[in-house]
């Protein structure tokens, strides 16, 4: 069958697909432009804030890159037998830095977890592929440094959800070392990549078709060279109220319960993962990080270490969670 449509449906879906992938067109407090400059701000401030009140070893090098850069926060418990939360932060691939990521750092450190706030070569200078293979010998090296560490708990954001997500996927035998991997906090992710090859985020990117399916873990879950290290390693794939409906998909078809015609057993779920998934209740794209700066943030909460959030759930109190949609993953 031909299917014929005009330039201006063209154009409308072009338009339509290029909204959904601009999360700050769907906030509801503030203004797109004053959303992303208090973002930058709050960020930036996390970090002041975090350098110059928790111990830390920062541009800790992970490679021989002059990109490959870690930076460290420590708890004031004498210890090196913290759980670790890597932290990969978003601006899709081609912004963002870890000069103005370490919004959980304080929260996270005063209840005895070390953050890993990690830095990757974003585009033009890095590819996807160069960037996962980045996030990879970070995780590697947190590993090889922290032998004894109580876990490492890969979180990301948006773009950096993606790059940690990817990790589910990761053949360590090729590092010389399998990451004490415990948990996945992927926040407002891109799972899928082929909808973003005709947006202007590939614009620097460059991504082909090609390179977009090889980047995508939803399309190779099937692939994943070896079940979690721990078969209790969670994956919360967690989106915001006010993320774009687009963003909700990519989510929700990444964890989903049952396989769909779209992606056949290709689901975190149906892949033997112990998912689950929530929507945060009334906040946006970039909320959803920012409060991470504060100590009573939903997500902050670590007791029960790792995930509040999946206790809160099993144990009937939402909370501030949307209750709709959960589904217990199937193991
Ligand atoms: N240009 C985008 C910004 C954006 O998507 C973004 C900004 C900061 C951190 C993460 C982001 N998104 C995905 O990685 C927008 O206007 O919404």
């Amino acid at each position: 069958m031909i299917l014929l449509i005009s330039a201006s449906q063209v154009s409308r879906i072009t338009g339509e697909l290029e909204k959904q992938y601009t999360p700050s067109k769907w906030t509801v407090r503030l203004g797109a432009e004053e959303t992303l400059k208090t973002f930058s701000q709050i960020g930036s401030q996390a970090t002041s804030k975090a350098r110059a009140t928790r111990r830390s070893q920062l541009h800790v090098p992970y490679g021989d890159g002059k990109g490959d850069k870690i930076d460290i926060y420590f708890p004031d418990v004498a210890s090196e037998a913290w759980p670790f939360l890597v932290f990969v932060h978003g601006g899709y691939w081609q912004y963002g830095s870890k000069d103005e990521s370490a919004f959980m750092v304080n929260p996270l450190t005063a209840q005895g977890v070390a953050v890993v706030v990690v830095a990757y070569d974003i585009a033009p200078k890095g590819t996807l592929d160069q960037m996962v293979d980045q996030v990879a010998r970070s995780t590697v090296f947190v590993q090889k440094r922290y032998p004894c560490n109580e876990g490492i708990y890969l979180c990301g954001h948006s773009a950096g959800a993606h790059l940690a997500a990817m990790m589910l996927l990761t053949n360590w035998t090729k590092h010389g070392v399998t990451p004490n991997l415990r948990g996945f906090l992927l926040i407002s992710g891109i799972y899928d990549l082929e909808p973003i090859v005709s947006t202007s985020v590939n614009a620097p990117l460059h991504m082909t078709l090609e390179g977009a399916r090889r980047n995508s873990p939803q399309w190779h879950l099937e692939a994943a060279p070896v079940k979690p290290a721990d078969p209790a390693c969670p994956v919360l794939v967690i989106v915001g109220q006010h993320d774009s409906p687009e963003f909700h998909r990519q989510s929700r078809e990444f964890y989903q319960r049952h396989a769909s015609s779209h992606f056949p057993a290709q689901t975190l779920c149906t892949r033997g993962w112990k998912a689950s998934f929530e929507e945060l209740h009334d906040v946006d794209h970039f909320e959803i990080i920012w409060n991470l700066t504060q100590e009573d943030d939903v997500l902050n909460q670590v007791e029960p270490w790792p995930f509040p959030l999946v206790a809160a759930i099993h144990s009937g109190q939402h909370g501030p969670f949307s209750p709709i949609e959960f589904e217990e993953g199937s193991f």
